[in-house]
């Protein structure tokens, strides 16, 4: 893992400000081919500004953002597109449509991509991708209100997946879930990832989940990524956010958490 060709996305010098306030600074990430990422930092840092750049929902003021080896400023539409295939995007809240049934959600992507597809087409993949991010079939005709917070994040990672996309950005996807229904989604994007060969790119609060899931993780800090490495790599740095953040007491209980789990069984 270490040439060109295995970077899927590649940031330098990335800029963003909104107004008087300048958010990133000469950014740079380089997220690797079948891993996933995750992003952390404090709130306001940037991480969904970074995504939203990423997948130009947000022009930046300056800086390069290369995905596929594709350089995303300038592109002429028809390439756009081909590009924009090959990702899906689990927004915070999971963002569904109330008005569409979970199904007609997850059609909304085939629809706008491949407009030839007959009804019957957009049914069966519907169904196929809401069963396989755990949800029953029985949720396919129901509405957004009509599911728990957890269901509706794996609606939304069923609309994400719509396309098979070959990368799978997930924006804070177990806020708000119990520990239980957040393990169970880790599990989940984990599984998924493994079985599709995603590369996944996840910006994340939970410790548990970068100890249980992330091979990488980025930190966001002073307007930038201040670091990228395992957690082990990271808790090596002295910088003080990821002392605090890896070491405070929420940190430490998360380490235990993941080294009881690491722990050989039944001696
Ligand atoms: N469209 C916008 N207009 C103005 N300011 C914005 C806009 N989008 C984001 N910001 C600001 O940019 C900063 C970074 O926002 P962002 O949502 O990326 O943070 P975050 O790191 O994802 O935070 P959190 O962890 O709380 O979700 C915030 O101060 C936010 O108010």
């Amino acid at each position: 893992m270490s040439g060109e060709e295995d970077i899927v996305i590649r940031v330098r010098g990335l800029r963003n400000s909104f107004g008087e306030q300048v958010v990133h600074e000469n950014l740079d990430l380089d997220v690797r081919r079948g891993e996933i990422i995750g992003v952390v930092g404090g709130s306001g840092t940037g991480k969904s500004v970074l995504m939203r750049s990423i997948v130009g929902l947000q022009t930046p003021d300056t800086g390069e953002v290369e995905v596929f080896g594709h350089d995303t400023r300038g592109i002429d539409p028809q390439e756009e597109t081909e590009i924009r295939k090959r990702w899906g995007v689990l927004f915070q809240g999971g963002a569904l449509f109330s008005t569409l049934t979970v199904a007609e959600n997850v059609q909304v992507p085939l629809r706008e991509f491949y407009p030839g597809f007959s009804q019957p087409q957009l049914d069966e993949i519907a169904s196929y991708k809401v069963v396989m991010t755990g949800l029953s079939s029985e949720a396919g005709p129901k509405y957004p209100s009509e599911l728990s917070g957890g269901m509706r994040k794996r609606a939304g990672l069923a609309r994400a997946l719509a396309l098979d996309p070959e990368l799978l950005f997930l924006d804070e996807p177990t806020a708000g879930l119990d520990p239980i229904g957040a393990a169970a989604f880790d599990e989940q994007t984990r599984s998924l990832q493994r079985t599709l060969g995603l590369t996944v790119f996840l910006i994340t609060h939970d410790l548990d989940t970068l100890h249980a899931i992330c091979d990488r993780v980025a930190v966001l800090a002073d307007r930038h990524v201040i670091a990228v490495g395992t957690i082990k790599e990271l808790l090596a740095l002295d910088h003080p956010w990821i002392q605090e953040y890896f070491n405070g007491p929420r940190g430490r209980a998360a380490t235990a958490g993941a080294n009881r789990a690491d722990a050989p069984t039944g001696a």
